[in-house]
């Protein structure tokens, strides 16, 4: 193999393009997979806008060859549809990186990967898709993964780009932090309202009683996490922009399906599992439930 690995992107969406902006932009542009054609990705950014050329594949016969290195940045309700693409993209030398939130890429992905290793990882930037397809970056891209050997393949991918690469010996933590944060945010799919709504004290207070219910799950899990964290995480809430989204409530506000089960029914799943009463996730799980799917 030579220093830098064949690249494969699949899901060019707020994320995938942003992560494939970062590689083409260093000469190492992946080959696009997706659903729909676009003929370019267009990354906006504080300093200007990164065009990626095209195309965007739709469609897995037209691949010829397995990949040493496969991006995944479709959203977990979207894997089942992307089955065949992972199975056009992989083998048992593949390294997947999975672009998601949550805690268990690994389970969802691993059965469809043809033997592949599955990377979790933290996407810790927010990006937003605009009505145009263009993606407007709205931080420093920044990732972490697991300091496993599977690791430096993404690690020398990413090396000398604009999206900076941590490895973590606790990723378990690391990955509950982020998942916290994520069902918290999941408030906001219920308000129908961006990271202002945490200014109101009520909301401040309902965040925090909600984020300890989380953080007793996460530690049974075997997190490791500080008192502080609800109170850190709120913070960050904050001291956001206002007008600052995030994923779950761009798919509300488009009607598409909701990654409830995993930002949120997951802690719900294991509170179960654990014995942990979850009285808050009851309610929050059931409203997000429904309001990706219905019906009514
Ligand atoms: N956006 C954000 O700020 C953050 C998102 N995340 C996580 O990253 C993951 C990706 O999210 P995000 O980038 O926002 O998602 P998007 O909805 O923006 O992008 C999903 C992409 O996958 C494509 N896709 C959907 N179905 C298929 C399919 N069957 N085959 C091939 N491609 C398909 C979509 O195509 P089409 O163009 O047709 O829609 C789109 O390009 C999620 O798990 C999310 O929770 C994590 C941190 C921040
Ligand atoms: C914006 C961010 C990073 C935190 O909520 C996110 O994970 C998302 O939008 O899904």
């Amino acid at each position: 193999m030579s220093d830098f690995p064949t690249i494969a992107l699949l899901g060019p969406g707020a994320i995938g393009t942003t992560i494939a902006a970062a590689l083409h932009e260093v000469g190492r542009a992946p080959v696009l997979c997706g659903r729909t054609a676009h003929p370019q990705l267009i990354l906006r950014h504080d300093e200007g806008e990164i065009v990626v050329p095209g195309p965007v594949l739709s469609d897995p016969a037209a691949l010829s060859q397995r990949f040493d290195l496969v991006f995944v940045a479709v959203k977990t309700t979207q894997v089942a549809d992307s089955a065949s693409w992972l199975a056009a993209l992989c083998d048992e030398n593949t390294v997947v990186c999975a672009l998601q939130n949550g805690v268990e890429q690994k389970s969802q992905l691993e059965p469809r990967v043809n033997g592949a290793s599955v990377l979790p990882s933290v996407v810790w930037f927010p990006a937003q898709r605009e009505p145009d397809a263009s993606v407007w970056l709205r931080a420093k891209p920044r990732l972490t993964l697991p300091d496993e050997p599977q690791a430096k393949r993404v690690v020398e991918a990413l090396s000398n780009t604009r999206c900076a690469v941590e490895l973590s010996a606790d990723f378990t933590s690391i990955a509950w932090r982020k998942l916290l944060q994520n069902a918290v945010a999941g408030l906001m799919v219920l308000a129908n309202r961006r990271a202002g709504m945490f200014s109101r004290g009520d909301i401040t207070a309902l965040a925090l009683a909600y984020l300890g219910e989380c953080l007793t799950v996460a530690r049974a899990e075997g997190a490791v996490l500080s008192d502080n964290v609800a109170q850190d995480i709120v913070d960050g809430f904050h001291r956001a922009p206002a007008d600052l989204g995030t994923s779950i409530l761009a798919d509300r506000q488009a009607n598409r399906p909701l990654e409830w089960d995993i930002r949120n029914g997951v802690v719900q799943r294991y509170g179960r599992t654990h014995g942990i009463p979850t009285p808050i996730s009851d309610v929050v799980v059931p409203l997000l439930a429904a309001g990706s799917e219905g019906p009514g």
